[in-house]
């Protein structure tokens, strides 16, 4: 078992600079050039331990992911999986999903996937929240336009509160899974993420929405 403790982890990353781009900046406008193809770019911010952007990256060749998260030591065992199915359409940020304009350029950005962001369901750190306004005009930016967000949970209540946030920014929802593992339909096309696996065991209910931003009048 590789050694957890932050000096291992940031090593890890260093040594795989080829995986971690060190100064995300640098390209901004240029992720084809990193890719090295002009395939649709989707983003996973707060991937965590990165079991769904590896599983989606496997099955989906044609599509380069970025998987994004500030947290060290969740990233480097995204970076495990990443070096262990030795994907070449994966490519990770050590980053603060707050600050992604400074790393793509407008439009870059085909689709964001959030999966069982953090709830903070106190209402002071409602500004936390990946979907509170100020990421969705993030994300609106740095999206093609009517770019798409996907987001799972297993939380009510942020679930909820997202469902408002989408709905009053003038994003458009395409659709809504209330119990997602109750769909036979999307099934075999659902990748489960860490949170989702430990979530779903104990009988919770996961939610679900596609949701795009419209064209500005
Ligand atoms: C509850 S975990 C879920 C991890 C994973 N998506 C899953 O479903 O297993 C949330 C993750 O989001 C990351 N995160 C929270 N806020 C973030 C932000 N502003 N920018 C980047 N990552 C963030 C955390 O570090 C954490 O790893």
């Amino acid at each position: 078992m590789r050694v957890r403790n932050r000096k291992g982890a940031g090593e890890m990353l260093a040594e795989n600079a080829h995986i971690v781009v060190e100064n995300p900046a640098d390209f901004k406008g240029r992720w084809s050039e990193r890719f090295g193809n002009d395939h649709p770019i989707h983003i996973e911010v707060g991937c965590g331990k990165g079991a769904f952007i590896t599983g989606m990256a496997a099955l989906h060749p044609e599509i380069n992911y970025i998987a994004i998260d500030m947290q060290l030591s969740v990233l480097s065992y995204a970076l495990d999986k990443a070096i262990e199915a030795d994907l070449p359409n994966v490519q990770m940020m050590l980053v603060d999903g707050a600050a992604l304009s400074e790393y793509f350029a407008d439009g870059e950005i085909d689709q964001v996937y959030l999966n069982f962001s953090d709830p903070w369901p106190k209402g002071r750190h409602e500004k936390r929240r990946l979907t509170y306004k100020s990421f969705l005009a993030t994300y609106e930016k740095i999206l093609r336009p009517e770019g798409e967000i996907h987001f799972k949970t297993d939380n009510r209540g942020l679930f909820e509160y997202s469902l408002v946030s989408l709905a009053n920014y003038g994003m458009e929802l395409k659709k809504v899974w209330l119990d997602l593992h109750q769909d036979e339909e999307f099934a075999p096309q659902n990748v489960m993420t860490e949170y989702e696996q430990k979530f779903s065991q104990k009988g919770q209910v996961i939610y679900r929405l596609e949701a795009k931003f419209l064209p500005k009048k």
